[in-house]
């Protein structure tokens, strides 16, 4: 099979969907790989490097979109590249369709096959494409927001740790997942007083037993989230209905009771993000204000660290990389159920339910588009 990986190009995304060594071993499967020029830059990864795994690179997108049988990417298709995908060519790279009516009509009108990292499960109820990114923006959270919070760029100033006689921040993270749990421990670590809030107890249970005396859980009814929200000053979004549009857990009435100056960091924008005011933003200008709330909601947080990034996401993607590239897309998904969890759009049709629901528009199951 020819494997292409275009560079990224949504804003300030360094990212690059294969490092020098996932292409080794699609090369050494029998595979041909092109990378295009400057593609792994960002991440620190040089033409040279990926020439010596054994790939040829090409100088545009349209090259690796006109050679390859199958994309792999991070970022979910730009409009610009959405109109190089043709009928037969799989994509593999994240989507997050369902906040995303215009992607889905494309992606739809293409033909192409769609395989989302965001949507292929394990057989513990994990989402192993996703978990990287997940580990990383959960990190990165406290830290951004730790930044949003500082006075000069509209925060409360409030540091996170306080100092001896000052105490320090208060933090909620509303989705213990992984996400959820990556925030709670840097803010902990950071000095903060933190609480996380989910709706599933077996869940909270887990981190209890984990990290009892590190943070504190609760459970996240309405009344507990509100509570728990307007005595914070960094309330971290971190809820998953997987594939489907976030829940919307704090409106834009609730604002006015929320501490001037408190930061909203809306990990969860990616899915439509879980605060009523959330709306995405870039890297290059990250974070706004709603009625003297910050918010932060960048879609794209770990490319801010694409080098970590890259290497986490490569590692987990590379193994279904392989199966796609070595079997094909159907023999490989009629093989693994969770790789076809993965598929969201095949042959002008969508087939993942969520996101089917999420647009109004008609789903066929995965399991008959894999036989079509
Ligand atoms: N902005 C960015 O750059 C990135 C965003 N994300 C996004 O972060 C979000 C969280 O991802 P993960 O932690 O991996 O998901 P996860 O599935 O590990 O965790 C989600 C948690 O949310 C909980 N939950 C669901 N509905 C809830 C509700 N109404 N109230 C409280 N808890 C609720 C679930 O029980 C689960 O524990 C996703 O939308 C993901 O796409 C992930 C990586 C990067
Ligand atoms: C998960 C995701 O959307 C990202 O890493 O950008
Ligand atoms: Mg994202």
């Amino acid at each position: 099979m020819i494997i292409g990986c275009p560079t990224e190009i949504k804003p300030q995304e360094f990212r690059v969907g294969m490092t020098p060594n996932a292409a080794q071993e699609a090369v050494s499967h029998g595979h041909e790989v092109y990378i295009q020029t400057g593609a792994g830059a960002g991440a620190g990864f040089e033409d040279a490097d990926y020439i010596a795994a054994g790939a040829k690179t090409v100088g545009t997108a349209e090259e690796v979109f006109a050679k390859a049988d199958m994309i792999v990417k991070v970022k979910e298709p730009q409009a610009v590249e959405r109109k190089m995908l043709r009928e037969g060519q799989v994509l593999f790279t994240y989507l997050h369709l369902a906040p995303d009516p215009d992607q889905t009509h494309d992606l739809i009108a293409s033909g192409a096959t769609c395989i989302a990292y965001e949507t292929v499960t394990d057989n513990r109820g994990g989402l192993p494409l996703l978990a990287p990114m997940s580990e990383v923006a959960g990190r990165l959270a406290p830290q951004v927001g730790a930044w949003t919070l500082q006075k000069a760029n509209g925060g409360r100033g409030v540091l996170m740790g306080g100092v001896p006689g000052v105490g320090p921040a208060r933090v909620i993270v509303i989705g213990g997942g992984v996400v959820g749990t990556h925030a709670a421990k840097i803010a902990a670590g950071m000095g903060a007083d933190v609480t996380v809030l989910d709706r599933s107890l077996t869940r909270l249970r887990y981190l209890d037993d984990v990290f009892g005396g590190t943070f504190k859980t609760s459970f996240a009814s309405a009344g507990n989230t509100i509570e728990l929200a307007q005595a914070a000053d960094m309330i971290i979004g971190a809820v998953l209905i997987p594939g489907a549009a976030a829940p919307k857990l704090i409106s834009r009435a609730q604002l006015a009771d929320l501490k001037p100056g408190a930061a909203l960091v809306d990990v969860a924008i990616d899915q439509g993000g879980c605060f009523e005011t959330s709306k995405a933003t870039t890297h290059e200008d990250p974070i706004y204000d709603v009625d003297g709330i910050m918010h932060y909601c960048v879609a794209n947080m770990p490319g801010a660290v694409a080098r970590t990034s890259t290497i986490a996401l490569g590692n987990a993607t590379m193994p279904f990389m392989l199966a796609l590239a070595d079997k094909g897309w159907r023999q490989a998904c009629l093989n693994d159920p969770h790789l076809m969890n993965g598929l969201n759009v095949h042959a002008g049709q969508l087939t993942y339910d969520a996101v089917g629901e999420a647009l109004g528009i008609d789903v066929i199951a995965p399991e008959v588009a894999v036989k079509g």
